[in-house]
């Protein structure tokens, strides 16, 4: 059991670290520029080459879980060893699989990423709010108890979510206001932060969200491939700055397979990062 909290591990891993998320995302077109085959071995080369690239270095790794799970359960099984060895290294690993479920179902799928005893056990997940917040409650809870952290959608990077997430809920706000409220009640009073944070691209409008009072983390994905520069995150977030932990993937993954590459890939964008924290 982990005697920390989550918003706390996170702090201090940034800290140590820089504030930089580098997802794991064996892409077909990645691994065919790897020179690896498309099956489960060579899923299990890839990962584990950022792994060791990466695991060393960044503070957050994030594995997207799609790109196993379409190998089966051999694929998970690489995922399952990717969590562990990264963790292992240094790394905080957020498990991307963007779950969301009524009340019941979330609990198994908390249990399934968000307990001591999972062979899937990250130190947080993503998870999508649209069955409404309070269905994410098991696994809020279950995060709580055991030190993991919760990422929850808000205002995502890609352009059909705009639509839905900017229109108008019941309490006047946008609904993407409305769900960075609810992480904000649940964070109220932690510190230095909480461990439900927030998803907001890097590529939507500046001040489109109010992150005054949510008093835990915005992984903000979108920088590189998604058209986002470091540059924009200042736009974007304004004062939530400090708050914010921004992530990119196949920007880095593209100087694989040299493990050299990737790794100063990501001091690249890190050294950026701090660049920008400092200005
Ligand atoms: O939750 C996420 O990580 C996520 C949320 C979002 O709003 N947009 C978004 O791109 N992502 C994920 O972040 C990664 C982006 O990868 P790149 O575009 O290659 O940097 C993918 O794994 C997406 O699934």
């Amino acid at each position: 059991m982990m005697t920390q909290g989550f918003g706390q591990r996170l702090a201090d891993a940034t800290a140590a670290r820089g504030p930089l998320c580098v997802g794991i995302d064996p892409h077909p077109a990645l691994l065919s520029a790897w020179d690896l085959p498309e099956d489960a071995g060579g899923l299990e080369r890839f990962a584990l080459t950022a792994v060791e690239a990466l695991a060393g270095e960044v503070a957050v790794l994030k594995p997207q879980s799609a790109f196993f799970e379409v190998y089966g359960s051999a694929g998970v099984a690489v995922l399952e060893r990717t969590i562990a060895e990264a963790r292992q290294a240094g790394a905080l690993v957020l498990l991307d699989v963007k779950r969301g479920d009524i009340g019941s179902t979330m609990t198994a799928y908390a249990m399934a990423y968000l307990d001591e005893h999972s062979p899937l056990a990250a130190d947080a997940i993503t998870a999508s709010p649209y069955l409404g917040y309070g269905s994410l409650a098991p696994a809020i809870g279950i995060a709580e108890q055991t030190g993991r952290g919760v990422f929850v959608l808000a205002r995502t990077s890609n352009p059909e979510g705009a639509g839905l997430q900017r229109s108008v809920h019941g309490s006047g706000d946008s609904i993407a206001q409305y769900i960075v409220d609810s992480a904000a009640e649940t964070n109220a009073g932690a510190d230095p932060m909480g461990y439900v944070g927030v998803v907001a691209g890097a590529t939507i409008k500046p001040g489109e969200l109010d992150f005054s009072k949510l008093n835990g983390p915005i992984l903000a994905p979108g920088l590189g491939a998604q058209g986002a520069t470091v540059a924009d995150l200042r736009a974007v977030f304004g004062p939530a700055l400090p708050q914010v932990l921004p992530a990119t993937a196949r920007d880095v993954l593209h100087h694989g397979p040299d493990v050299g590459g990737l790794r100063s890939a990501a001091r690249r964008v890190r050294d950026d990062l701090a660049r920008l924290l400092v200005a």
